[in-house]
């Protein structure tokens, strides 16, 4: 892994106190942290009581932590290669809660008590009940008070606890901000700053506690404030660097604690990393709104940012921030880092909808055994969900499919694990696995339906929002978006254009053509059905997915079927010999109403009509595609130009050296001549004898350079002249919109001379990760910057000895 700039520049920051590390979802913050640990260790401890606490959100953060360190290239972890082990006391790495535990029970030690942690919340319930009732007479005007409302009580007295609130005073004036609503409760339209309700809540408060430890409990925040008030006496041990990861998601009583365990020196630093998007708890501190400031650290000249995102594909980056631009809470946030791209092209993430979770499930279990699992280790996959009974039930119907799966609830994750992991949604948080499925993404479950109140239910919705956006950027490769009932208003606005029906065919999902711009008007006899909006969307994604000219479509095309006329309603036609004839037919059903009878009809048209090769049934959500002996297929063919009735292939040939442009023609009847066409309409033609044939390549790996050509797609014949013998030359066909700007589109080909030179703003052919990339090269000393040409992606900076040049591309290839 080749860190790049900005991350290197934080891993060397010079310790010099507080600093905030924000960044976007996969920038690569933990790694930062990770990485920071062997250089403060190295350079910036001098003293024997030096020394660096690294806190983790939950022990399986530490777990991967460990697992990511690992990875570090082993020049920058040489120093200290036990970084981990028990015995480096100069190393702490631990997650917030059992550091919170140690200090408990040093409290308890000390003061000689003892008490049991509450972990049953219908007995918490229970006690809260007996003293609503109890209070219930001293403030009869107070209807807040009332059992009724009892699950916003519970809520609201963990957070007054949560925010070390232990004077009336601090709750009284205290801004109300992150307040979560939970299904069935009750809260009032607002709970006003001084009065009366605040009193009773803090009187009930009171109360409430004084009962738990009466029967000998704390709950989890009491311990936490009892961990505070032990470290405010004694702590055993200070630490010179403290890095704390995820502490946007950190109550203000565990913030408070951490500040306790710094020793200050000039030469000490607290470094706090936070991703506002990412913040999911309703009681943590430094929600929107609140600043460092308030926990006594000024940032300002001490903010660094990563932007870019290096866990996923382009495509389910896109995707994930369509969701959240959509919600101003977050993207005004003036802790919010804008993403920026960089160019990993792959799989666009699938959004199917099912309407229960047998169904659900019965794809999921289908997905995995056809196709996922033959490619990924079952341990690279999580199926994620809202709540641990979604979990349950898939993994009864993967148990019964002997598909190995094991759900980690509160347990910590072993990333050894040999199956498949089912996760909650907020536990994922942190990790990476190469497939995410989420599923059960139902209306009502997220955004949870959260009680009366407009405020409560905003904030629950952008709490909601972050936790799906938190899902959706676990996933490095493939990613599945699922419900199992009403779909969730966040699968809906999340951006179509992103998202696809499979990962194996180019269809998008469905969206809605207004009715002003329906195709075939003339033909169609009920303009406003659901088969209609379903048509109208089919016959879009056709011309842009598949590339068809419209011209190439029609509707209600007959066929005899069954001794009766049959209409096919979407016929895709080519020309054969300048004949016209159909080649796909495509059935529609309305939006959402399942496929029904519809397979046995297509498969009687296309029986009917020999000439045709496909066939495609849909819905809008199922799709079938059928090849021409009516077997399943996973997509039908895009527009070629030999579907034409012409029958020449047009290129456009930019030549980049003679800065000059090119028709070539290629008639298919006779493949081994070409014409070529200059601007001024002078045409020449070459017969075989001066034609080259050049490789044409899907992709080119990074890697050994003698290695890193696959088998080739074809082969493309030029102008022998326009090579020079001494040279090699290959044609690439490019992925990915990054160099939109150089006038180089995906699908494009791009000639490409082999070299391992390059000079200042060529456009070269890159070895960079696992596959080459396309960049314009800019050497600046002993780096280079791979310029990208669309202002979407971020230049790439690396050394000079790291950027391994393949080609040079000399002429841009574009069908016409
Ligand atoms: N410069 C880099 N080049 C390639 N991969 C990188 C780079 N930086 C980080 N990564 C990889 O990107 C992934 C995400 O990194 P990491 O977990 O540190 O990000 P994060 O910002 O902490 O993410 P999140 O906030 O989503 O948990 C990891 O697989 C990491 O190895």
């Amino acid at each position: 892994m080749e860190l790049n700039l900005e991350q290197r520049k934080l891993i060397q920051l010079k310790p010099n106190g507080q600093c905030l590390i924000k960044g976007v979802a996969g920038s690569g913050k933990t790694t930062v942290a990770v990485y920071r640990i062997p250089f403060l260790l190295n350079y910036y401890c001098y003293q024997p009581d030096d020394n660096v606490l690294l806190v983790t959100f939950t022990k399986t953060l530490t777990n991967y932590i460990k697992y990511l360190y690992d990875r570090v290239n082993d020049e920058d972890k040489l120093p200290y290669p036990s970084l981990f082990s028990p015995e480096n006391a100069r190393v702490e790495i631990i997650n917030i809660d059992s550091l919170v535990y140690k200090y408990f029970q040093q409290y308890q030690l000390c003061n000689n008590v003892r008490f049991n942690l509450l972990t049953d919340k219908r007995l918490a319930y229970t006690y809260l009940a007996q003293t609503i009732n109890e209070l219930k007479r001293q403030y009869s005007n107070i209807s807040l008070l009332d059992q009724q409302h009892i699950i916003f009580l519970y809520d609201e007295i963990d957070w007054i606890k949560s925010c070390n609130y232990l004077e009336l005073e601090e709750y009284q004036n205290a801004d109300r901000l992150g307040r979560m609503g939970k299904q069935g409760s009750d809260g009032p339209k607002k709970l006003p700053k001084n009065s009366e309700t605040r009193r009773a809540i803090f009187e009930l408060m009171k109360l409430y506690n004084e009962k738990l430890r009466s029967s000998g409990y704390v709950d989890f925040k009491d311990m936490a404030l009892y961990a505070l008030k032990q470290a405010k006496t004694k702590v055993d041990k200070k630490y010179t660097h403290i890095i704390i990861d995820e502490s946007q998601d950190l109550t203000r009583v565990q913030l408070e604690l951490l500040k306790l365990l710094y020793n200050e020196k000039d030469y000490s630093s607290i470094c706090f990393i936070a991703d506002t998007a990412q913040s999911i708890y309703p009681h943590s501190w430094l929600v929107k709104g609140r600043s460092f400031a308030s926990i006594g650290f000024d940032m300002t000249g001490r903010s660094y940012s990563l932007s870019k995102n290096y866990r996923t594909t382009a495509q389910i980056a896109k995707a994930a921030y369509s969701l959240i631009e959509k919600d101003p809470e977050i993207i005004e946030d003036e802790n919010f880092v804008q993403p920026s791209l960089i160019d990993r092209q792959g799989n666009f993430p699938v959004r199917r909808y099912f309407t229960s979770p047998q169904d659900e499930a019965e794809y999921i279990v289908r997905e995995l055994g056809q196709y996922v699992l033959k490619a990924y280790n079952p341990k690279d996959i999580a199926i994620i969900a809202k709540n641990k009974e979604q979990l349950r039930y898939i993994k009864e119907q993967l148990d019964k499919a002997q598909i190995t799966a094991n759900i980690f609830e509160r347990k910590e994750m072993d990333f050894e694990h040999e199956g498949i992991k089912l996760v909650t949604i907020h536990s994922v948080k942190g990790l990476e696995f190469k497939v995410v499925f989420i599923i059960g993404l139902n209306s009502g479950i997220i955004p949870y339906i959260s009680y009366a109140d407009e405020e409560g239910r905003l904030v629950q919705e952008t709490t909601d929002r972050k936790l799906l956006y938190v899902g959706m950027t676990r996933a490095n490769d493939m990613l599945y978006l699922t419900c199992s009932g009403q779909p969730s208003k966040f699968l809906q606005e999340i951006n179509c254009e992103f998202l696809r029906l499979s990962p194996r065919a180019k269809i998008g999902c469905y969206y809605q053509i207004p009715i002003e711009k329906y195709q075939f008007k003339e033909k169609i006899i009920d303009l406003f059905s659901r088969e209609e909006q379903v048509r109208q969307w089919l016959i879009n994604e056709l011309q842009e997915k598949y590339k068809y000219p419209l011209a190439l479509l029609d509707v209600e095309y007959q066929v005899n079927s069954f001794s009766k006329v049959g209409l096919v309603d979407i016929v895709v036609s080519i020309y054969r010999k300048n004949l016209r004839i159909p080649y796909i037919f495509a059935e529609v059903k309305a939006l959402g109403r399942g496929l029904h009878n519809g397979l046995e009809q297509l498969k009687s048209y296309m029986s009917n009509e020999k000439n045709c090769q496909y066939g495609l049934l849909t819905d809008g959500n199922e799709m079938v595609f059928l090849d021409k002996d009516l077997q399943m297929i996973d997509d039908i063919p895009e527009f070629g130009s030999w579907m034409l009735p012409e029958y020449i292939i047009r290129y456009e040939f930019h030549d980049l050296k003679r800065n000059r442009t090119f028709i070539l023609e290629l008639d298919q009847d006779n493949p081994d001549e070409l014409v070529v066409r200059s601007q001024d309409a002078y045409s020449e033609k070459y017969d075989f004898a001066q034609l080259s044939a050049i490789n044409v390549y899907s992709s080119v790996a990074a890697g050994n350079p003698t290695e890193i050509f696959e088998e080739p797609l074809k082969e493309m014949l030029l102008p022998e002249e326009w090579f020079n013998k001494a040279n090699e030359y290959f044609i690439l066909q490019v992925k990915g919109d990054s160099m939109i700007g150089a006038n180089i589109a995906s699908g494009d080909m791009v000639l490409v001379q082999r070299q391992t030179t390059a000079q200042n703003r060529d456009i070269v052919v890159v070895a960079l990760g696992e596959e080459a990339t396309l960049k314009r090269y800019v050497p600046m000393g002993n780096s280079v910057i791979l310029m990208p040409e669309n202002k979407n992606y971020e230049p790439i900076l690396v050394q000079d000895t790291k950027a391994q040049i393949i080609g040079v591309v000399i002429g841009i290839i574009k069908l016409v």
